[in-house]
């Protein structure tokens, strides 16, 4: 399988002299879904910052699609779409409005775009909701036209940061429905989440981050391996507390 992206021996941070994530390497293939988890602080959304193109690498490099963002800029920024923790929307644009900009933006075809359009409104239960300013939404709501934009943009690669803590049980079970469907399709999937349960269910491999580096990374049964604990026995949450805690109470 291809890796969609690549991050490799990455060191950065906000500032040069303190470095916040150190030689981090790991990957998303094509068609695998990710998590990312640690403790608040350990580096996650700095590491995310890094892929999206916001903060420059110190040392090391994010490969998306292939290439680097200074390689191939219009590339890379076209091969992921991102859905923040909080959602960030213009408030005089209706939702119908946010989903025709991120068409034009991912230059979906006119002929598939009413189709995607109203599937997704349907799914997540925003049918009612197509014509209303962004301002007059709730606060899942507006974290379910992150989650459109994304699924609407259909691109090979999503980084999905904590996306649950906002949205109702529907929206939740519509947006793993819609990441299990696209993931099916070929897509690679970063999720960055606390719900760990849900993360053991849907995610194939894992990645866990403590005070910015990577303490753990694999299948389940690796990710158990690391903690100690033996093959088949005990959830993630069980492994993770034993790394980032080391065993003791
Ligand atoms: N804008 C910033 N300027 C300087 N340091 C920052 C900034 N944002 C985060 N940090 C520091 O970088 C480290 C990693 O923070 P980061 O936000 O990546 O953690 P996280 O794993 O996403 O945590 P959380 O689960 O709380 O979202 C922390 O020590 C934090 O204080």
């Amino acid at each position: 399988m291809d890796a969609i992206l690549q991050v490799s021996h990455l060191t950065g941070g906000y500032s040069p002299r303190r470095p916040v994530l150190h030689d981090i390497s790991f990957e998303v293939k094509a068609g695998e879904m990710v998590g990312l988890i640690g403790l608040n602080g350990a580096g996650k959304s700095t590491t995310i910052k890094h892929i999206l193109g916001l903060m420059k690498p110190q040392t090391g490099e994010v490969k998306v699609d292939g290439v680097t963002l200074e390689e191939q800029t219009e590339k890379y920024r076209a091969a992921f779409a991102y859905v923040p923790e909080t959602p960030v929307l213009f408030d005089e644009l209706t939702v119908e409005e946010h989903l025709r900009l991120t068409g034009m933006a991912y230059s979906v075809q006119n002929s598939q775009y009413e189709g995607r359009e109203d599937e997704l409104l349907q799914q997540f239960q925003m049918l009612p909701k197509r014509k209303a300013f962004a301002s007059h939404l709730s606060k899942g709501m507006r974290q379910k036209v992150m989650i459109m934009n994304a699924l609407l943009a259909e691109p090979p690669l999503y980084i999905i940061d904590e996306p649950f803590l906002g949205l109702d049980p529907l929206g939740i079970r519509s947006l793993l429905e819609r990441l299990v469907e696209v993931k099916r399709k070929g897509a690679a999937i970063l999720m960055s989440s606390h719900i760990l349960s849900t993360v053991e269910a849907y995610c194939d491999r894992f990645i866990v981050m403590h005070h910015g580096h990577i303490i753990a990374q694999g299948t389940l049964d690796d990710v158990r391996q690391a903690a100690g604990l033996s093959m088949r026995s005990g959830s993630l949450e069980d492994a993770f507390y034993k790394l980032v805690t080391g065993g003791n109470d």
